[in-house]
């Protein structure tokens, strides 16, 4: 399948602050990606290369076959970045329509309106909306022309519940519709559950790249807890065993695979009591990573 994106040792620096060092990703049609990071990582300056807007200083990135920013691949693009644009006087309809009249065909903003269950907001000024609303408006602009690949920054952030469940069946239908999505988001489980694919940006480059279930087989860790009088040195050469802690009697273990290191205590098990296992949650893996802790 050819590529919608291809980046290739893709460096950006804002002055003397290096933000991405050496980005390489391949994403193809009809792919819903995650992109995550921490506050700062580069996802938005990701984007704004993807655009066009910033221009890539080292290394290749081509959008749609061509380089980033080419017009061709601008009109297949809609993009939803942070900071809703709210003209003075300008209503939601006069900017979806002035929108919808620079695409060939004209494209119908009254339908996509009523899709996004918004035409009660079309009068309205942009600078009376909510930012919740001004959010939802957002997404209708990103959605004018019916575009082939979608850049969405933090899209849910102010929404209510209800426009987020409006918002994700939206996601999804474009989604059947075989369109390219790239979320970003603080809100894992929003990722989880939509995503095909997620990517994990750190010190400038993805130190991940993969499903949630591939995310999960790497770096999920269990944790074992247990009551005994055994010293921790008992503990730390276990199979698997990462991390060893323990207060009074009550002793932690972090496992990065928890049948091998259930199975190397079994010698010992008669001087273990009330022993407990629980995974790590996504959030929990996420924060290993991006803190640099061994998962
Ligand atoms: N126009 C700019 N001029 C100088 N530095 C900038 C500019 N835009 C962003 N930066 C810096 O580049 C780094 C990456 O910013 P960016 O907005 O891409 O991160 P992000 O991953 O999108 O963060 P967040 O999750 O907070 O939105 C940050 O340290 C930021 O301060």
């Amino acid at each position: 399948m050819t590529p919608l994106i291809e980046a290739t040792k893709v460096a950006f620096s804002y002055g003397q602050q290096s933000v991405l060092t050496d980005i390489n990703m391949t994403i193809v049609p009809g792919e819903i990606v995650g992109l995550i990071g921490e506050n700062g990582a580069g996802k938005t300056t990701l984007l704004n290369l993807l655009l066009g807007i910033k221009r890539v200083q080292q290394g290749h990135l081509k959008v749609f076959g061509q380089v980033a920013g080419s017009l061709a691949a601008r009109l297949k693009i809609g993009s939803m970045l942070q900071g809703d644009m709210a003209i003075q006087g300008v209503t939601v309809r006069d900017m979806l329509m002035l929108a919808a009249a620079q695409r060939l065909p004209e494209f119908d903003w009254q339908a996509l309106l009523t899709s996004l269950e918004l035409q009660d907001l079309a009068q309205q000024r942009l600078t009376a909306l909510s930012g919740g609303q001004l959010r939802r408006v957002t997404f209708a602009l990103a959605l004018v022309g019916d575009p082939d690949l979608l850049f969405l920054d933090e899209p849910t952030v102010g929404m209510d519940t209800n426009a987020q469940q409006t918002f994700w069946q939206q996601i999804r239908r474009l989604k059947a519709a075989g369109k390219t999505i790239i979320i970003t988001s603080h809100y894992l489980p929003e990722i989880e559950a939509i995503a095909d694919r997620i990517m994990l940006l750190k010190d400038g480059h993805f130190v991940f790249q993969g499903s949630f279930a591939a995310l999960q087989k790497q770096y999920q860790q269990v944790e074992i807890r247990c009551q005994t009088a055994l010293p921790t040195s008992r503990f730390t050469n276990l199979a698997a065993v990462t991390a060893v802690t323990k207060q009074g009697d009550e002793l932690r273990m972090s496992s990065e695979n928890g049948d091998a290191t259930l199975q190397a205590m079994m010698p010992i098990i008669s001087e273990l009591h009330q022993v407990s296992i629980s995974r790590e949650s996504l959030t929990d893996i996420f924060v290993h990573l991006t803190k640099g802790v061994s998962a």
